[in-house]
């Protein structure tokens, strides 16, 4: 087994470490040295944008084979804080979306992400639990949250999220950019667009709040690819889901609405809603 020693004192021109290997299936703008530094300092929370990452042919096969979204691989999510669709399972996905789960989950993928965040032992989630192809449809949104820290089907501590946008010709005017909040939720600090193969790798955690913003288009649809990362939780380590800034921070409901809930007794409340 290689150390990660000798990983380290790999070279390939200017090029070190365990991208030297991966040369011909990621692309990085700069050495992991450097990507680690932009990770740490970034603002609001440790993250990354990467552009071109991935060859731009792996992700237009990916696209090609997608079912439509009457095709009930997909997993329809509609709620008040997010209106998505995700595929069902990982074994559902085609050829090339496998081909790209399972280099995603690779030891020399994980290597890679632990060199750019400073993040080691880190492992990913072949079942793609909560991941995989997501789809923003004409309309949907993603409420500002924090994610859930918990991997469902292990129990790993959820560490980073990875989203590759798959989004050709995507113009800010048709909505769907992420948004990254400051740790009260309260102000937006950067904004993302989600265009063709743009990747963002971002740390989780509880403050670290960001939202989907509603996409406004009639007949587009906003898709990535999302894969988590984990480590073996901490001793004091409490799993939640995900956690949802302070509805003031929301879209708003009407102010007499949101009294009557404070104020009524829930029997008054149920009778004024069966009225309606
Ligand atoms: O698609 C994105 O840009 C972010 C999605 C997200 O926040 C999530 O799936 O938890
Ligand atoms: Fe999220």
């Amino acid at each position: 087994m290689q150390t990660e020693t000798a990983i380290k004192t790999t070279h390939i021109g200017h090029i070190e470490g365990i991208a030297s290997m991966l040369t011909d299936r990621v692309n990085l703008p700069a050495p992991t040295t450097e990507m680690y530094q932009r990770y740490k300092n970034a603002v609001p929370f440790p993250h990354l944008v990467i552009d071109n990452l991935f060859p731009k042919e792996t992700l237009e096969d990916m696209l090609e084979e997608l079912p439509p979204l009457t095709d009930d691989k997909w997993v329809h999510d509609r709620n008040a804080q997010s209106v998505k669709s995700n595929f069902r399972s990982a074994v559902d996905l085609g050829p090339c979306g496998y081909q790209f789960a399972a280099f995603l989950n690779s030891a020399g993928f994980l290597y890679l992400l632990s060199e750019m965040t400073g993040i080691w032992g880190l492992l990913g989630d072949p079942y793609l639990g909560g991941a995989g192809y997501h789809v923003v449809p004409a309309g949907g949104k993603f409420e500002i949250h924090a994610d859930r820290n918990t991997d469902m089907n292990t129990g790993l501590f959820r560490r980073l999220a990875m989203l590759t946008y798959l989004n050709h010709d995507w113009d800010p005017a048709l909505g769907g950019q992420l948004e990254l909040y400051n740790d009260d939720a309260t102000k937006c600090e950067k904004v993302v667009e989600p265009i063709f193969n743009r990747t963002l790798i971002m740390e989780i955690g509880d403050k670290n709040f960001h939202a989907v913003r509603p996409v406004l288009s009639d007949t587009r649809s906003r898709m990535s690819f999302a894969t988590y990362y984990h480590t073996v939780g901490e001793k004091d380590f409490k799993a939640h889901s995900s956690i949802y800034a302070p509805t003031f921070y929301q879209q708003k409901e009407p102010l007499g609405r949101r009294l009557a809930k404070d104020l009524l007794p829930p029997i008054v409340l149920r009778a004024l809603k069966s009225v309606k």
